[in-house]
């Protein structure tokens, strides 16, 4: 198809605004995908997606629009995430396309992620299309909410399409607009190739697919390709599209977004964000790539099964093709054994990564709890990055200790204003601003310690503002604070997958919580378990689990002996996600009992 009937586009929104239930009618409505096989959110197509009602992955899809004016257009429509969590997919979704859609709730408005996303889709010089959506609700106000696009971000509303995604209603206009306004790709099919990669998966036949956006030259099959960052080689074997299907083409031109195969077995080779050349004309430069993504939030990861660390260490490797912002390395534990550090975006990115692994791969992991990176400052003047508590230096070998921070912006209606500073105050935030938005709302900006964050920040201010209240956060910077390691012992031993840092003055409040919520949490045994919290050995908090005399076959009469190996499978069963620590079986949740406590 001629170029100058391309348009490539993202839809970007904050999360629940309607991004993905607009693609669907997109599809509906070009025949992309037939009736029969429509289903809601279909470019959702993990499961973990579905469920959950959330976009996790970026998704490209190629779709014909015959247009008012006769023409054929060829789009190619990313799908994108709306949590700040998944930003990383976002931005790259926003390079590979010249245009976004920009879907505001006519109910709710401006949002925290719509501006963040915003910013993003102008980072990226693309054009902006700013759409309405949920007009059907009856307390939708598309004409305040169109002052708000226009007042906070300055884009022109004035020709900003109303429409319901969900009945489809004026859903044919926003495609006519996407004709008009957004811009054809601009690049030059006979230049040197040069293709970003965007995405990459691992396909257990072909190898790794990657999928590109095309904005100089071709790609075709029996094309030496070369990955301009590793300098890796590969001859193609096929190239193609997703319809949402996967289409195989004759070759991929310029302006083109779609997938290249070419038997690529080591990982290593392909990274999101390179670009790929043709060798036998090849590009003198590298298309820009994106910026490396920084890991927020760590976190041990162990298989439940010691003899499964090689196909955890395999279904990490496989996994970050998919995900380009997970980062991994092996580390051990006293307690858990071999295992992996890694590296997430945030809360909901390591579950969502451990899930994939558990679901994906079919393993059975126990997660440690979540810690940020700290820069601990020793007193022989060596700074070292600690991303793990159990692995703090002695206390008289640290100088002192910098934790990050975090600039947050909150978006909230006034009434709100009261209890949210409190919740910010307690969370040890510094107040920075408060700006009025509009008649209803106000920006709170605060700086937080990350930590702080990363537990429960986000359902407490849910909690606190009715879920009313959006927010946004961007690393701004290290600072000193008083921190101190808290070490769990059970059974008078320490467990180093349950040490955490901790604020100095809320070390007592952590410690007797994190007591209580073990002794929940770890099932009583045959014999009494002594669970104290501990600070450079000083006891600060103690509790008992007390000791259990049941007998599960106490139940079976006479000698049915099926009826007695069932029970005993059945106990087998809830010990799965146990792991023997000492004399002690400790679940999965007591690993992660920091982020369920209440020690407010
Ligand atoms: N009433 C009404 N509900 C809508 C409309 N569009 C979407 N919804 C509903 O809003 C919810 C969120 O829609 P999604 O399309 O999943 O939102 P999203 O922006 O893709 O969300 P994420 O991918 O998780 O960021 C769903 O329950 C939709 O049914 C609409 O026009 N009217």
């Amino acid at each position: 198809m001629d170029q100058k009937n391309i348009r490539n586009f993202c839809i970007i929104a904050h999360i629940d605004h309607g991004k993905s239930t607009l693609a669907d009618r997109i599809l509906e409505l070009t025949d992309t995908v037939e009736k029969r096989e429509m289903k809601d959110q279909i470019l959702d197509s993990m499961d973990l997606e579905r469920e959950r009602g959330i976009t996790i992955k970026l998704n490209a899809v190629q779709l014909v629009y015959h247009a008012k004016d006769g023409q054929d257009y060829l789009f190619h429509l990313i799908d994108t995430p709306g949590h700040v969590d998944f930003t990383y997919e976002v931005s790259r979704s926003l390079a590979a396309c010249d245009g976004a859609i920009l879907v505001v709730d006519a109910a709710q408005g401006v949002q925290a992620q719509t501006l963040a996303n915003v910013y993003l889709a102008l980072e990226n010089d693309l054009e902006i299309l700013p759409v309405l959506n949920k007009v059907d609700l009856p307390s939708a106000q598309p004409e305040v909410v169109k002052k708000e696009i226009e007042d906070l971000i300055g884009l022109d509303c004035s020709e900003a399409v109303e429409i319901s995604a969900k009945s489809g209603l004026n859903v044919d206009k926003v495609l006519e607009e996407i004709v008009h306004k957004l811009p054809s790709p601009k690049g030059d099919k006979d230049a040197p190739t040069q293709a970003l990669v965007f995405d990459s998966f691992y396909d257990s036949y072909r190898g790794i697919i990657a999928f590109v956006s095309v904005k100089n030259g071709t790609i075709k099959p029996k094309d030496k390709i070369r990955f301009m960052a590793t300098g890796a080689e590969y001859e193609v074997t096929e190239v193609g599209v997703r319809t949402p299907k996967e289409v195989v083409e004759d070759q991929l031109n310029c302006g083109d977004v779609g997938w290249v195969s070419a038997a690529i077995k080591n990982i290593e080779d392909v990274r999101v964000g390179d670009t790929i050349t043709v060798a036998s004309n090849p590009a003198s430069e590298p298309l820009s790539g994106y910026r490396e993504m920084h890991p927020m939030v760590y976190c041990g990861l162990y298989p439940v099964d010691n003899a499964r660390y090689d196909d955890l260490k395999e279904a990490l490797s496989k996994l970050k093709l998919n995900d380009a912002a997970l980062h991994f390395e092996p580390e051990t534990s006293q307690a858990l054994g071999f295992g992996f550090r890694c590296g997430f975006l945030g809360l909901l990115h390591m579950d969502v990564v451990e899930e994939r692994l558990e679901r994906e791969y079919n393993l059975s992991l126990i997660a440690t709890s979540p810690s940020v990176i700290y820069h601990v400052y020793k007193t022989d003047g060596i700074m070292e990055e600690i991303d793990n508590p159990s692995a703090l230096p002695e206390p008289q070998k640290v100088d002192h200790i910098e934790e990050p921070y975090v600039k947050c912006d909150i978006m909230v209606p006034k009434e709100y204003v009261g209890p949210m500073m409190d919740l910010c105050q307690k969370k040890r935030g510094e107040y920075v601003d408060l700006q009025v938005l509009d008649d209803v709302r106000m920006m709170m900006v605060y700086q937080m310690p990350l930590s702080e964050i990363i537990y429960d920040f986000f359902d407490k201010m849910k909690s606190c503002t009715k879920g009313y209240a959006s927010f946004d956060y961007e690393f701004s910077g290290y600072r000193t604070s008083s921190l101190v390691k808290m070490d769990i012992l059970l059974n008078g031993q320490i467990v180093d997958a349950l040490s955490t840092i901790v604020f100095r003055d809320f070390a007592y409040n952590r410690g007797n919580a994190m007591a209580v919520k073990l002794k929940d949490l770890i099932p009583k045994q045959q014999f009494e378990i002594p669970v104290q919290a501990a600070i450079g050995g000083k006891i600060i908090a103690r509790t008992n689990i007390k000791a259990l005399r049941k007998n599960v076959l106490a139940k079976c009469y006479g000698g049915d002996i099926s009826r007695k190996k069932k029970l005993l499978e059945k106990q087998k069963e809830g010990k799965k996600r146990m792991k023997m620590v000492g004399s002690v079986e400790i679940p999965q949740e007591a690993f992660m009992a920091v982020l369920s406590m209440d020690d407010d």
